[in-house]
């Protein structure tokens, strides 16, 4: 059993407080990624999280293993816990097997550590398989690796312990997108596989969604929300978490009874939602611009259409001045400048008092 729960954990550096109050349970086998912008505490939150760091409240409790509780502050050693940083961190001096054989290194120095080693051998090969490498790249030193390749013989080191918690600080980010994307499948993949719990850090909010079950968005040291991707992305608790995880369409509303009455027309909102004068926040992919109405009450002018290979997203200014909204759509066909369009919207709006 490996899950996650830390409770109440602060911790300052000098006067500033980096960690305020932070809980998070992460279930045995499952991932959580923590999104947040740079300096918001996410690094810190793994180091009190893995013994580098003690924090000054709170506790970390890993299966049935409290390693942080009031004075009991269990060394990084003893915890059973694999870190992957941000560079992978390789020894630039040793082989592929040998980077991933210190990993399963017992303390043993000199020959006995080389005879180890070479019974580790078939271990290596293993943990190569494990992270989707050929055991050709064995013997190849780091520099010889793509970065994509360094991050995965860094992750299969930290496997070689077989810890019951990997924590991921930022592994993707040095990766170019394309290389980025594929790399994050396969160590999703790999830690589901092995069945492992893990936290994943990152600043990127497609990363997060994309390779988590539950996603916690940081800000100043606390988290704003916790929850499951499409949870978080469709009914962020407030509109900094919302603009933090992706694009947004805000509208002036007025809202009563959990449906909010916008420039587009009614549309319903989320259930409890603040009554009266509102900020109405949609996703863009929930728009629909249809093109050639020209007296319908929702529509508008498309004023700007930026490509994005896959979609588009248009700019459009909505009739009698009402604001202008951001659409989603598919690059075949999309409207051009110019174009007069229909707006509907999908699905459930978020309102949010006024600020
Ligand atoms: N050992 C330390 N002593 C003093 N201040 C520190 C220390 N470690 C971190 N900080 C400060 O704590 C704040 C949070 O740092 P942290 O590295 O946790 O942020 P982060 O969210 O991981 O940022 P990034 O995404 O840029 O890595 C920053 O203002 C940082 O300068």
């Amino acid at each position: 059993m490996s899950r996650l729960v830390i409770s109440g954990v602060s911790k300052s550096f000098g006067a500033t407080r980096v960690l305020d109050h932070i809980d998070l349970d992460v279930p045995d086998g499952t991932a959580a990624a923590v999104v947040g912008a740079s300096g918001c505490g996410k690094t810190t939150l793994l180091r009190v999280i893995a013994g580098f760091e003690a924090p000054d409240t709170g506790s970390v409790q890993l299966g049935t293993e409290t390693v942080v509780r009031d004075n009991v502050c269990l060394p990084p050693q003893r915890r059973r816990i694999g870190y992957v940083a941000q560079d992978g961190a390789l020894f630039p001096h040793l082989s592929v097997a040998d980077n991933i054989a210190y990993g399963l290194d017992t303390g043993l120095r000199g020959a006995a550590a080389r005879l180890r080693r070479h019974r580790d051998r078939d271990r290596v090969t293993e943990l190569l398989a494990m992270v989707s490498l050929d055991p050709g790249f064995a013997d190849r030193l780091p520099h010889q690796l793509s970065g994509g390749q360094q991050q995965r013989v860094a992750l299969a080191r930290a496997l070689a312990r077989k810890p019951a918690l990997m924590l991921l600080d930022e592994p993707f980010s040095a990766l170019d997108t394309g290389l980025r994307a594929t790399t994050r499948q396969a160590v999703a993949e790999t830690l589901r596989a092995a069945g492992m719990t893990s936290i994943l850090v990152t600043h990127d909010q497609e990363e997060a969604l994309s390779f988590a079950e539950q996603v916690a968005v940081m800000r100043d040291g606390r988290f704003t929300q916790v929850g499951p991707p499409q949870h978080v992305y469709h009914h962020p608790a407030d509109l900094f978490t919302a603009h933090f995880l992706g694009d947004c369409v805000l509208l002036d509303a007025l809202c009563e009874a959990d449906i909010a009455k916008s420039a587009l027309g009614p549309v319903p909102v989320q259930q409890h939602a603040p009554t009266g004068q509102t900020t109405l926040m949609l996703r863009p992919e929930q728009l629909t611009a249809q093109v050639g109405t020209t007296d319908h009450p929702h529509s508008g002018t498309v004023t700007e259409v930026d490509f994005r290979g896959p979609d588009v997203i248009l700019t459009i200014d909505l009739a009698e001045g009402a604001g202008t909204v951001k659409v989603r759509r598919t690059g075949t066909q999309a409207p051009a400048r110019g174009d007069r369009v229909r707006l509907t919207i999908q699905g459930t709006a978020m309102a949010y008092e006024k600020s």
